[in-house]
C-alpha cells in the first residue's frame, strides 16, 4: 500500500497520525479582559488540519484579539489553545510558536521597502538570522527553488529584481503572504488581506486561498462578505468575544441573532 501524500509541505513528525478530520487548533473557554473590559469571553474554537476558515464579525468583536491570543502577543487570562492536539500555546513564548509553525500576516503589509522582492523573501527565509547576516549567508539550491517556486505562485516572478517599495499595495501584500509561504507554516493566520487590494487582485487571492487550503490550515478574518463567500467553506461570527455562530455563510448569513447583530437591532 502506498503511504498517503502528506497533508503539509513541511513534513511533520506527526503527520501520518494526521487526518483532514483532526483538529490543528483549539481554543477552549479563552478569557482576555483588558482593565476589567472583557475582549473574550469563554471563546472556545476548533479549526481542522488543512480547513480554511473564516471569522467574521462587527467591530470591537475579538477578532483580532483573538488572533493575538493564538499568536502569544496577548496572554489569556484562562484558557488553553492547543496546536496539534499537544501543545499548549499559552505556555509558549511568540518565537516560540512561530518556530511551531504559525504564520501571521497583519492587515498592513509590513516588508522591506528598500530591499529587492527576492531579498525580501530570502530574509523570510533564514528568519533566524538578522537581515544582513541572512542577505550575506547563501542559499542553498533548495532554498533557491522555494524561492522561486512562490515567486511564480505570487506572481511576482517579473519583480524579482524590484524593490519592495515600489510594488503596488496588492503586491506587497503578496510579498507578504510569500515571506509567510517560504517559512512552510502550518496554520497561517491573515488579518483582512483583500484589504485595499484591486478586484482582479481580490480574484486571485481567493484562487490562492483555496489552493493553499489542504496543504496548510488557514484562518482568514475579513469583511468583504463577497471574498468570504468564495473562499470559506466553514465560518464563525464573533460577537462581543464570544462564538455567536458558525457554519457554511448561507447558514450563518441566515442566523437571526447574526442578522440581528449586523443590522444593530
Ligand atoms: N490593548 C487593549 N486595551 C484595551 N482594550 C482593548 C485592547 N485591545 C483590544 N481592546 C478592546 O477589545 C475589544 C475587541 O477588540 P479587537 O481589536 O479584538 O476587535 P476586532 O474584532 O478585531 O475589531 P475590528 O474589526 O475593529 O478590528 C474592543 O472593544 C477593543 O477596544
Amino acid at each position: 500500500m502506498t503511504e498517503p501524500l502528506p497533508l503539509f509541505t513541511q513534513p511533520h513528525r506527526a503527520d501520518r497520525h494526521r487526518a483532514q478530520t483532526d483538529p490543528i487548533l483549539q481554543l477552549e473557554k479563552i478569557n482576555v479582559s483588558f482593565d476589567g473590559f472583557r475582549a473574550l469571553t469563554d471563546l472556545s474554537l476548533q479549526i481542522g488540519v488543512g480547513e480554511l476558515r473564516c471569522v467574521i464579525g462587527p467591530n470591537g468583536a475579538g477578532k483580532t484579539t483573538l488572533m493575538d491570543v493564538i499568536t502569544g502577543k496577548t496572554r489569556p487570562d484562562n484558557g488553553r489553545v492547543i496546536y496539534d492536539q499537544n501543545s499548549d500555546f499559552t505556555q509558549l513564548s511568540p518565537v516560540e510558536i512561530a518556530r511551531a509553525g504559525i504564520g501571521r500576516k497583519f492587515q498592513k503589509p509590513t516588508v522591506f521597502e528598500a530591499l529587492t522582492v527576492f531579498e525580501n523573501l530570502e530574509i523570510a527565509l533564514k528568519a533566524d538570522k538578522s537581515v544582513w547576516a541572512s542577505l550575506r549567508a547563501r542559499l542553498s539550491g533548495e532554498q533557491q527553488d522555494r524561492i522561486d517556486e512562490v515567486l511564480k505562485l505570487l506572481r511576482l516572478g517579473g519583480e524579482r529584481q524590484r524593490k519592495a517599495g515600489l510594488l503596488s499595495h496588492g503586491q506587497k501584500q503578496f510579498l507578504e503572504i510569500g515571506m509567510l509561504l517560504v517559512q512552510e507554516p502550518h496554520l497561517l493566520l491573515l488579518d483582512e488581506p483583500a484589504a485595499g487590494m484591486t478586484d482582479a487582485e481580490t480574484e486571485y487571492t481567493a484562487e490562492l486561498f483555496r489552493s493553499l487550503a489542504g496543504k496548510h490550515s488557514l484562518m482568514v478574518v475579513e469583511h468583504d462578505m463577497g471574498f468570504v463567500e468564495t473562499i470559506a467553506d466553514h465560518v464563525t461570527v464573533l460577537h462581543q468575544g464570544q462564538v455567536l455562530a458558525e457554519g457554511s455563510l448561507r447558514e450563518v448569513q441566515a442566523n437571526e441573532q447574526v442578522i440581528d447583530v449586523y443590522l444593530g437591532r
